[in-house]
């Protein structure tokens, strides 16, 4: 047998450089990020040999049209000759990775991969880079092409330490070196870098971030900075702010200002927030750096614990993360906390625009709740009001588990002045169950449609009696559907009947509804299913004898307009109960219609015969 030849993989960079733009990167744009980071890297790591160096970044935009040239230029530690054989010529390798990141995963450093600078070739045909090492040595250039190929040579002149990378652009990409669209890139990149970072274009400098503010350190402090905390904020993230909860943590190795959004969002809405690693922009949508319920806020947080991903959108889902994740869920409830006790105007403001965000929290956390309860808005058969306003009422509060529960029952229910809470919204049953538990003086109890019958008025046995042909006409027309008649007065008059399914009946005919939509085999199991709650499962319609139709019909039975009209009275409860219609039903509503539109035309038309 003879022995197996060995072969290095080759590499294809161009194949590479597309999967990189395609897959890691969202838009060209990121090279300018890429090189940056380099540059603050580069920046770190000089200080680190020389604690207190001062650091800068110039980027000079030169020529036009397809000359058209960057140069990004910082004074950090630069590259020996091996260093660029080590780091540059070798993708994947990075300088970033030293022995100690590797066991602990930390690292000062943004850059990790080793791939950062191939986004370049996203925007220009050729690389190159000028250098001169801290170390010493002479001053060396490198040009990479995307073809995979390279040149390195010494240069005759010695630079002064740091790096210069040179970048013409192409066609496509001509839109992302001009000026004033690489000045808004540079602020949103490097608006909180702590070096200058300074633009070059037609002989004039401007730097583009100023001094970062106090705050951004000590969050803590941006309370006595309002003003300047949002127009910050607003000229980050774009809108205009009129409130911010600053975000600290235990380790201030991660902090941010959570600004509040000036308007409702919606449940479902992307949460992400702009995330600054080493003070250097990583990711507009980060979202898995909050919890879940912090959809009312747009943050800035900066970090220099956690671990982004390649394509720097993200963050590593590790233990630190959550732990960050947790801490920061934990700042935003104390600020709200803080509110409730000294600034109530300002948190009800804010519950008023995100009473869905503050639902959810008060969900999880029964001391928030208690804390902030009085401002949850709820809507109630005494219109919308807050929980604070009802629990001064003093009465036990009912509340419908469903919002087809309560519009069955909230006509008669405000007609009688009865509060009833409509808990059918996302998290509103919860916190009606909950609230006896958070607050010991307050009574809840859950109302199911058929009980609110009971403050219903009696009729007296001799005028029940009256009404007995039409009952009987009624209960049996009403007796495929499995519902019998009974006569009550209740509010409002104008409300004919009102329909109330019993526990069972709600289960039967859900079943039911679902069988008829089901393959055969399924709506065989369902029907034996219901066959067991079939004897239980009747529902009940009730006849207000307040009401002149329902008078009419009572009093004057008809043994063919009786049962068509209590038919029709039937499915119009079911409508404005909003049950779903089976088949039957749905059969019922159309033939009725049609009868009445025939027997309408032809009164009518016997008018005007007898005219
Ligand atoms: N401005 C610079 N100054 C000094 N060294 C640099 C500079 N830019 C790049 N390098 C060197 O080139 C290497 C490769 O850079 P590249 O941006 O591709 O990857 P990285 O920054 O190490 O990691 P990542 O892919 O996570 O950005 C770096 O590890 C660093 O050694």
């Amino acid at each position: 047998m003879s022995t197996p030849n060995e072969y290095r993989f080759q590499v294809n960079l161009s194949g590479m450089i597309q999967i990189l733009s395609n897959h890691l990167y969202s838009s060209p744009k990121v090279f300018l990020r890429e090189l940056m980071q380099n540059a603050t890297d580069a920046i770190t790591a000089r200080k680190e040999l020389e604690p207190g160096y001062q650091g800068e970044a110039r980027i000079e935009l030169t020529g036009t049209g397809d000359q058209l040239t960057m140069m990004v230029e910082d004074n950090g530690v630069g590259l020996t000759e091996a260093d660029i054989h080590e780091f540059l010529a070798m993708i994947g390798q990075s300088s970033k990775r030293g022995q100690q990141a590797l066991l602990d995963g930390e690292t000062s450093f943004i850059g990790r991969f080793g791939i950062g600078l191939l986004s370049c070739f996203m925007v220009s045909h050729e690389i190159v880079m000028l250098t001169q090492s801290v170390k010493g040595g002479p001053s060396m250039e490198w040009r990479g092409k995307p073809d995979g190929t390279y040149t390195i040579r010494q240069l005759d002149t010695q630079l002064s330490p740091g790096t210069r990378v040179y970048l013409r652009c192409t066609p496509e990409a001509a839109h992302y070196f001009e000026a004033e669209y690489v000045k808004e890139a540079l602020f949103y990149y490097g608006a909180l870098l702590p070096y200058p970072v300074t633009l070059i274009h037609d002989g004039v400098q401007s730097v583009v971030n100023n001094d970062s503010p106090i705050w951004l350190t000590r969050p803590e402090l941006a309370r006595s900075c309002r003003a300047e905390v949002l127009s910050f904020g607003e000229r980050l993230l774009g809108e205009k702010f009129q409130d911010f909860i600053p975000l600290t943590t235990a380790s201030g190795r991660t902090g941010g200002i959570a600004y509040v959004l000036p308007h409702a969002v919606n449940l479902n809405a992307k949460r992400s927030h702009r995330v600054y690693l080493k003070r250097m922009l990583i990711s507009e949508k980060a979202e898995n750096i909050l919890p879940d319920w912090a959809f009312f806020v747009k943050c800035l947080i900066w970090t220099d614990e956690l671990q982004p991903t390649a394509s720097r959108e993200h963050f590593y889902e590790n233990e630190k993360l959550e732990e960050v994740r947790s801490e920061l869920g934990d700042a935003l409830r104390m600020g709200l906390a803080e509110m409730a006790e000294q600034q109530t105007e300002r948190l009800q403001k804010l519950i008023r625009l995100h009473a869905l965000s503050m639902k959810a929290l008060a969900v999880q956390d029964q001391e928030f709740y208690a804390m902030i309860h009085r401002w949850l808005p709820f809507e109630t058969t005494r219109g919308h009001r807050e929980l604070g306003e009802l629990i001064d009422e003093g009465e036990t509060l009912y509340y419908t588990g469903s919002i087809d529960e309560y519009r069955q029952i909230h006509h008669v229910a405000s007609a009688q002045s009865m509060l009833v809470v409509n808990a059918g919204y996302i998290y509103d049953k919860e916190l009606m169950a909950t609230l006896p538990v958070v607050l010991h003086n307050v009574q809840t109890e859950r109302l199911q449609p058929d009980e609110v019958s009971m403050t219903f008025t009696d009729v007296a046995p001799a005028e029940r009696n009256r009404y007995y042909d039409a009952l009987r006409l009624a209960d049996s027309a009403l007796q495929r559907f499995r519902c019998r008649a009974e006569v009550k007065g209740f509010k409002p008059a104008d409300l004919p009947v009102l329909f109330t399914l019993s526990q069972e009946s709600s289960t039967l005919r859900a079943l039911e509804k679902a069988g008829e939509e089901s393959t055969d085999l399924f709506s065989s199991v369902l029907g034996s299913l219901s066959a067991g709650i079939h004897s239980a499962g009747y529902s009940t319609l009730y006849l207000n004898v307040n009401n002149p139709i329902i008078k009419r019909v009572l009093n004057t039975p008809d043994n063919q307009m009786t049962p068509i009209a209590i038919e029709m009275l039937y499915v119009n409860a079911l409508m404005m109960g909003h049950y779903a219609m089976n088949k039957q039903e749905l059969e019922v509503l159309n033939q009725g219609i049609v009868r009445f539109i025939d027997w309408g035309l032809r009164a009518n038309t016997n008018h005007e015969g007898d005219a």
